[in-house]
Formats: structure tokens, sequence, C-alpha cells
């Protein structure tokens, strides 16, 4: 021991012997002190190394990894799994600067492997980092969405009108009168009317009057810019914020989707804020109440039902009343669908608009014709009777998603010279949209 130790030893026996200590005991208990502070350094200096080595990686030594540092490792792999749908995988792949030793079943681990970083700092940059991919990746997503959703809802008719239309100019080096004849017959054919047909063909003929050296791809840019202008021209606001309650009633044939809409309707309209109240105004088919009352459900909004064989107009009746007393904002009713030809159906229709305009002043705000856009000529029959019949407002055109005959909705909107209000492009709640002409013809032409 040397005279450091021994003056250090002394001191600290002196200073014990000040504590307490009894005189004869101080080297001992000066020793035994020491030797406690000596252990609590070296235990120091481990845990400071230990805690160095482990945010490291282990870069190329083959040393393995401690323990701790794989296990927050792998939530970084299924986060963005969870958030980022579908994109995720293949930006998880993006951020892995290089799978290194990583076990076969990891690949995807977003280890960094550069930054020597405490362990309490990590969980802190999982979380921010799919948070920041999410608030990056969210608002193009949503109008992308939209308008892929539309597009796949309309492949069919994309492939029956736009396909077939591009067929025939793609083989064409110049518009003559053939063209023009082979193009009415696809335009007739995929359901667009005879009507409509010929306005369309009549605005090509023009064209080719102002410009004789128009090729066969402005035939392509005249059809898609006089399908939107006539589907714009008929498209008036669909006003949901005047005072309520609003009424919207809902009319149409058997099968057409009528209560499939208003579910949907009832679901976008919740959805936006609005608080809606359901009338089950069909009373002669059975089940058509129950079948309502299911979709109140999914929507989670209210309904007035009476028994089956009630009054349609003593449904209305009590709904009008009901969605006063509860200051619904929305009223949407739904009628019976018997057959079009049926003097009585026109007749109870009319009956239900008069008890409602006593209820409500104005009522109804809206009278919705729902079609089957499948039906193609005989949904143009149906909205020609209706029209004639009751003051219909707009119309719904359903089941777009299941037929090449989308060509429909031009020819009635064309035709009949109503707004179309909503298309229905699959059986889910979400898959009624607002329509938007520019938007529609888009999704049909765009390549
Ligand atoms: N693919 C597809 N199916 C739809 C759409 N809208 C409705 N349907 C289906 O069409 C069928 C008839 O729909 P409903 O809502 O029961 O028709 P409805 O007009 O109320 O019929 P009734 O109650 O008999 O008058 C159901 O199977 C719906 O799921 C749509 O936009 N796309």
């Amino acid at each position: 021991m040397n005279e450091q130790m021994t003056q250090l030893v002394q001191q600290l026996g002196d200073w014990l012997v000040g504590l307490g200590v009894p005189e004869t005991q101080k080297t001992a208990a000066a020793f035994g002190l020491l030797f406690l502070l000596a252990t609590f350094l070296v235990l120091i200096l481990i845990l400071v190394l230990f805690r160095l080595r482990g945010g490291r990686k282990p870069a190329a030594t083959g040393e393995e990894e401690p323990e701790e540092r794989r296990e927050p490792e792998r939530p970084a792999k299924e986060v963005p799994a969870e958030t980022a749908g579908e994109e995720a995988p293949a930006e998880a792949v993006a951020e892995v600067p290089e799978p290194r030793a990583v076990a076969a079943e990891e690949p995807l681990v977003t280890d960094t492997g550069v930054e020597p970083v405490a362990e309490e700092a990590e969980p802190a940059g999982e979380e921010a980092e799919p948070t920041a991919d999410q608030a990056a990746e969210a608002p193009p997503e949503e109008p992308a969405s939209l308008f892929q959703r539309m597009r796949r809802g309309l492949a069919k008719t994309q492939a029956g009108l736009v396909g077939r239309i591009d067929t025939l100019l793609g083989g064409r080096g110049k518009v003559d009168a053939e063209l023009i004849e082979e193009l009415e017959e696809i335009l007739i054919t995929a359901d667009l009317g005879m009507q409509t047909t010929q306005a369309l063909i009549a605005a090509i003929e023009q064209r080719m009057a102002r410009d004789a050296a128009a090729d066969p791809q402005m035939v392509r840019q005249v059809l898609q810019q006089e399908m939107s202008r006539r589907l714009a021209e008929v498209d008036t606001p669909f006003d949901l914020d005047r005072p309520g309650p609003m009424v919207v009633m809902v009319v149409g044939v058997n099968g057409v989707g009528k209560t499939t809409t208003i579910g949907k309707l009832a679901h976008l309209w919740t959805a936006q804020g609005k608080k809606v109240l359901l009338g089950a105004g069909d009373t002669f088919r059975a089940a058509a109440a129950d079948q309502l009352e299911v979709w109140a459900g999914r929507a989670g909004v209210d309904i007035v039902r009476h028994a089956e064989g009630a009054d349609p107009a003593a449904v209305a009746f009590d709904a009008a009343k009901a969605a006063v007393a509860r200051g619904a904002d929305i009223l949407l009713l739904d009628t019976a669908g018997r057959l079009h030809t049926k003097v009585n159906l026109m007749e109870e229709l009319k009956k239900v608009r008069r008890v409602l305009a006593r209820e409500i002043p104005e009522a109804p705000h809206e009278t919705l014709l729902v079609l089957d856009a499948t039906t193609g000529q005989n949904a143009l029959v149906q909205a020609r009777l209706f029209k004639e019949a009751v003051e219909v407002t707009g119309l719904v055109l359903t089941k777009l998603d299941g037929t090449a005959r989308g060509g429909i909705v031009v020819a009635i909107a064309n035709d009949l010279q109503l707004p179309v209000r909503f298309v229905g492009i699959g059986e889910g709640i979400e898959d009624l949209r607002p329509f938007e002409p520019e938007m529609f013809v888009r999704a049909l032409f765009e390549k």
C-alpha cells in the first residue's frame, strides 16, 4: 500500500470516528467503505459501456445484437401495414436501408442501423413515422379513390361504349360517312337512345363542317365534350341546407334498388351531419318496411312505420309530423313500387304528396326517381311514365357496376331534361355517389 493510500485510509478513518465509529475499528471501517465505493464505480462503468454498445449496430463484426435491441424493432414492421393500407408494404421496403444480418422472417424491419439513439427515444420515433406518412398520404388519396371507384363501377360501360368507339376510331384514317354510320350503331346499342345519339352525331357533323381536316380523334373529343355538356346543362344544385325538415320522396318500380338507395342516402347524409328520419311508405309489399328498418339500423337513423297494408298516406302524415316534432333535417319517404302502368299507384303517390304538403310547406321538396341502369331502354320508358304522373325532380341510376348499359344515364338526363342526383355503383352502404357530370364522363373516357 503506498503512502497516498495510507493517507486516504487515515483521513477516511478519522472522518468515520467523527460519525461515531469506535477508534479501534476505524481502519477496518475505512477499508470497507472504500471497497463499497469501488464496487459501485465499477458497476456504473459496466452499465455505461453496455448502453453505449446497445445503441450501435455490431457493424460487420459478426457480433450478435443484444436481445433488447431486437424487441422494439418488430412493431415497426407491423405499424405501417395496419395504418397505411395496401401501400404500406412497398413503403416499408423502400425505407429499409439494407436487410443485413437480419433473420429471414424479418426482412421488412425498419431498422435504421446507424443512430446511436437511447432506448427511450426509439418508440417516439416509431410512432411519429407512420403518422407523418399518413398525414402526407391522406389528402391526395381521398379524391383519387373516389374517381377510381367510379371508374371501377363503370368498367363494363367503359368497355361496351368507349372501348368499342376506340376500336372503331383506331382502325380509321379519316372521318367519313361509313365511320359515322358505325358510330351511330355503337351509340344506339350502348343505350344512349335515338334522341341523344342523333344529337351527338349532329354535333360531330357540325364540327366536321367547320374543320375539314378533322381526324378520328376529334370524334372522341366531341363525344366527351357533348356528353359532359348535356349532363351539366340539366344539373341543378341539390340544396340540402334549406330550413328543415326537407322532404325527399323516393319513387320507382319494384326491384330497382329503392330501399337500398334510401339506406345509402340516410348513411351519406347522416355522415354529413344531417338528422335523417325514414318513412316506410311502401306498405304494399310484404317485408318492405322490415327491409327498410334494417337499413335504418345500419345508417343509425329513426324510422316511422305502420303495419303491412296500411294507407301509405297515413304513414306519410305520421312521418311528416314526427319529422317536425323531432327536429329532423331530412325526411326520406319510401313509396310502393307497383307497376308504373297501374293508375292506382300514380293516384296513391299524388295523395301522399298532398298529405305531405299539408304538413310541411312545399313538401315534397325533392322527388327522386330510382331507375335500374341494367334495364336500359326500359328505364327510359319508366322515367317518361313517372315524369308524366308525378313531379320528378331528379334521378338515381342504380346498379351501374353490373352493366355495360351505363350510356342510359346520358340518354335519360338528356331526353327528359332531368338532373341525375346519384348513381349506385355497388351493393354496399358506401356505394352511392353524388353524380358529377364531368367526373362521370371522364371516368368513361380517360384512358
Ligand atoms: N350491384 C348493385 N346492386 C344494387 C345496387 N342498388 C341496389 N342493388 C341491389 O338490388 C336489389 C334490389 O334492391 P332493393 O333496394 O330491394 O330494391 P327495391 O326497389 O326497394 O325493391 P322493392 O323493395 O321490391 O320495391 C338488392 O339486391 C340490392 O342489393 C347497386 O347500385 N349496385
